[in-house]
């Protein structure tokens, strides 16, 4: 990436979260070209100057564009940022693969897991792209409160210390606080994790128990993403840094969340596909809680508060014997 203090962003996803992303680039100085593989969504976008459809009410200031072209994003582009849905993530990656100059740092803002590989994303890119710097940005991030410039802090790991830095600077500056790491995997898993244990915190939510039970699913919860992101090599540090609990917590609490409500509107008696719907968006929790399962069953990580969301979501378990399920195990140590 170039070291300019001005950068031209190429930003792949016009969703919410990429659309907030570019604003806080653009408030550091930068101008940013917003891909789409959708031409009416750019064409919307061009017309009214604004993210209608995802991200309204924040008009777009002059710097930034969308295109449905993706040489005409990347075309000069000093940096590289895809903000697709993880269902998307490979296809782009792949449709980058031939376009980028060699050497030139993909830094990317998606949560989730391939959902047929139940492989991190930085593993993806690595297949896929040929060996150049790479970094994932994540944390707890409302797409809304960023394009308010409302205070946030998140998270930046990269396979290479200069890029973690060079992507941490773009974003960083005014109300946004961009930490660096060198722990891909841990940051990874967290982003992943957390969306199916803010599913389940919805649900218990929406069958109406209490505080006691929503600190409880927190809790144990993280003790999961634990075990399974220490069995992937992730550092012990990263779960209750940003990417960590920091995430858990915002998106098991407050209903901005669209997979806390999913949960909510599971446990009402709604299908995913109703609540989807309803929703309008991206809920990146229900196919990560297929990847999740299959990869905690895979290397043998005991994930149970996960595994009752996959049958919730998957076999027609209701939300209510799920419960049951979680409450009728046995008693064990908390720790070990
Ligand atoms: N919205 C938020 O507050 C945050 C979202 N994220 C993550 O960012 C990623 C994107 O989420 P959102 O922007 O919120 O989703 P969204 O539902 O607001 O928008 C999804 C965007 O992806 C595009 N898209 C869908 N399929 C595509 C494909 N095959 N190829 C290219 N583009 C495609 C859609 O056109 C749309 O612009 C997700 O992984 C999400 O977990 C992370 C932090 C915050
Ligand atoms: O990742 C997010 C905030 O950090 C957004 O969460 P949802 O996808 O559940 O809305």
């Amino acid at each position: 990436m170039s070291t300019e203090a001005s950068a031209r962003v190429a930003l792949l996803g016009p969703g919410s979260w990429g659309t907030a992303l570019g604003l806080q680039l653009c408030r550091n100085g930068h101008s940013v070209r917003l891909w789409g593989h959708e031409a009416a969504q750019i064409e919307a976008i061009t017309q009214e100057r604004q993210n209608t459809q995802f991200l309204p009410g924040f008009p777009f200031p002059a710097t930034m564009t969308a295109t449905a072209s993706l040489d005409e994003a990347l075309a000069d582009a000093t940096d590289c940022l895809v903000v697709v849905p993880s269902h998307a993530f490979r296809q782009v990656c792949s449709q980058l693969a031939s376009r980028l100059p060699p050497g030139l740092g993909v830094a990317w803002a998606t949560k989730g897991l391939e959902s047929d590989t139940g492989q991190l994303l930085h593993t993806v890119a690595q297949e896929v792209l040929d060996a150049r710097p790479l970094a994932v940005v994540s944390g707890p991030s409302f797409a809304g409160e960023v394009a308010r410039g409302l205070p946030t802090a998140v998270s930046v790991a990269a396979n290479d210390d200069g890029f973690a830095k060079r992507t941490a600077q773009l974003l960083h500056g005014g109300r946004f606080r961009a930490y660096t790491s060198e722990d891909m995997v841990g940051v990874e898993i967290c982003g992943a994790a957390k969306n199916v244990l803010a599913i389940a915190t919805g649900i218990a939510d929406g069958l109406g128990f209490g505080a006691n039970t929503r600190a409880a699913l927190i809790t144990r919860g993280l003790a999961e993403l634990i075990r399974i992101g220490t069995a992937l090599g992730g550092r012990p540090e990263t779960f209750t840094g940003l990417a960590g609990m920091g995430d858990l917590v915002l998106t098991c609490t407050d209903d901005q969340s669209r997979n806390r409500r999913m949960g909510l509107a599971l446990a009402g008696g709604q299908s995913v596909d109703e609540a989807r719907a309803v929703i309008g968006q991206e809920v990146e929790g229900v196919i990560t809680a297929m990847a999740i399962h299959r990869l905690s069953e895979r290397l043998g990580i005991e994930m149970p508060i996960a595994s009752q969301v996959y049958r919730v979501l998957y076999e027609q378990v209701s939300p209510q014997e799920a419960t049951r399920a979680l409450l009728e195990r046995e008693p064990k140590p908390e720790f070990g």
